[in-house]
């Protein structure tokens, strides 16, 4: 296995342009295939949950051209959902924005097909979506454990109505749902059942949805109106915004270290949820400020512990748990039970890494509460194939001790050039 040893740092300097978000660039890349007309993206994230929805697009019958840094692509809308006359297998990796939104779209397109990914994807639940679907006429088989990929499904034209989806388990089941509700034939009325999580990922789902041309009526998010025999129409030119959860590393390390850092392509007029991130920061004690579409934040020397509610950021919310290990008192980070069906446990697997860097760690069902240690410990860490376990600890190495990133790689899923990047604004 690979390994990448961090020497101690003091603190980051500089500036930071981020590559695109993946939420968005799966979005867009699937409304665009959907889409009346050619479209342009650009910034178009690089990583490996984009190429699986590229790849997937592909064997669906999408022409585009990617350009040679494979951040410009020029992509044909089909006009409606797919149809292949070939059965598919598509190999959808651990992109949940690929496999609950293509999940949707498969079962309203013809064809047969056939949705696979890593092991870890086949642990992830999809049940609550396919529970939703299959009562509006779609057929969908799971081909190993119920309620899990890999899946089968049967597609064909649905005529939509009313529907209701949970929401408490992921947000991209309902994301799913809401982008193809305006193929259905008929007019549909999504009610939420119980709590919705990770909410402003809905808010970045109604807003590229719009870009494409349809308007959904959302009423409180609770329930969600959306016209049928809709056709999305191509915006022509679309530039994927920088990725926050992403900026979440940089913005951090800003806020223990001195700084300050400026990220660019993520601000206040962002329409990512984790742009607010740099909120906790400046709550901890960190200096913020924001424009539009860049972010800085600054170390003012004493960063104190939280206890915050941070079920609307679940990604980001993982940055705060390696910043808590330099902050004063404890931090508790509250309301984020789903992390447990992310990459990897991810509640269990903070709790044991930030255990072996010397925090005193409590793992709650949905809680996590970490008393940062005295001083930082030297280990080895374990990412679980978990591209955020691997950036969420480099921030570890603020500490006075050789930080060992296990498998450092894994970063490929979202941002492959994350430890350069990290190393480029390191200051020893
Ligand atoms: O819709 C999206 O783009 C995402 C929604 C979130 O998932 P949940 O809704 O499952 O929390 C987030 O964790 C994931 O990285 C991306
Ligand atoms: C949870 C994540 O990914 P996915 O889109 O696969 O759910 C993530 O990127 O942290």
């Amino acid at each position: 296995m690979e390994t990448l040893t961090l020497k101690p740092i003091s603190t980051v300097q500089g500036e930071v342009t981020l590559p695109g978000s993946k939420s968005l660039s799966n979005r867009i890349l699937l409304l665009a295939a959907l889409a009346e007309g050619e479209t342009t993206i650009t910034n178009l994230l690089d990583s490996d949950d984009v190429r699986h929805m590229l790849t997937a697009l592909k064997q669906l019958g999408v022409e585009y051209q990617l350009a040679d840094d494979n951040r410009t692509c020029i992509l044909k809308g089909l006009g409606g959902a797919f149809n292949v006359s070939e059965p598919q297998t598509l190999f959808l990796g651990n992109a949940g924005t690929a496999v609950r939104p293509l999940t949707a779209a498969l079962a309203i397109s013809e064809g047969q097909f056939t949705v696979t990914g890593e092991p870890r994807m086949y642990e992830r639940p999809i049940g609550d979506l396919i529970d939703a679907l299959r009562p509006l006429g779609a057929e969908v088989a799971y081909l190993k454990d119920q309620g899990f990929p890999p899946l089968e499904i049967n597609g064909q034209p649905l005529a939509g109505g009313e529907v209701s989806i949970k929401g408490n388990i992921s947000s991209q089941y309902l994301t799913a749902l809401l982008m193809v509700a305006p193929l259905f034939a008929g007019d549909t009325l999504i009610r939420v059942d119980g709590e919705l999580v990770s909410k402003p990922y809905i808010d970045i789902t109604l807003d590229t949805m719009a870009k494409f041309g349809v308007t959904v009526t959302n009423n409180n998010y609770q329930s969600f109106a959306i016209s049928g025999g809709q056709t999305y129409q191509s915006p022509g030119r679309i530039m994927v915004e920088g990725d926050a959860s992403s900026a979440s590393y940089f913005l951090a390390a800003a806020a223990i270290g001195k700084g300050p850092v400026k990220v660019h392509g993520t601000g206040s007029a962002s329409i990512q949820g984790d742009a607010k991130f740099a909120d906790v920061l400046e709550q901890m004690g960190a200096k913020v400020t924001y424009s539009d579409m860049w972010i800085e934040v600054e170390g003012t020397g004493e960063l104190n512990g939280v206890d915050v509610d941070l079920n609307h950021i679940p990604d980001a919310a993982m940055t705060i748990a390696t910043t808590a290990l330099f902050a004063k008192g404890p931090t508790r980070i509250r309301n984020i039970y789903n992390w447990r069906v992310k990459e990897t446990d991810r509640l269990s697997a903070m709790a044991t890494e930030l255990r072996k860097v010397g925090a005193v760690v409590e793992e709650g069902e949905d809680y996590i509460h970490i008393e940062p240690p005295e001083k930082i410990t030297s280990a080895a860490i374990d990412t679980y194939n978990d591209h955020r376990m691997a950036m969420c600890f480099s921030l570890a190495s603020f500490g006075d001790a050789d930080i060992i990133i296990n498998d450092p790689k894994c970063t490929s899923k979202t941002f492959p050039t994350y430890f350069s990047e990290f190393a480029r604004i390191s200051k020893t």
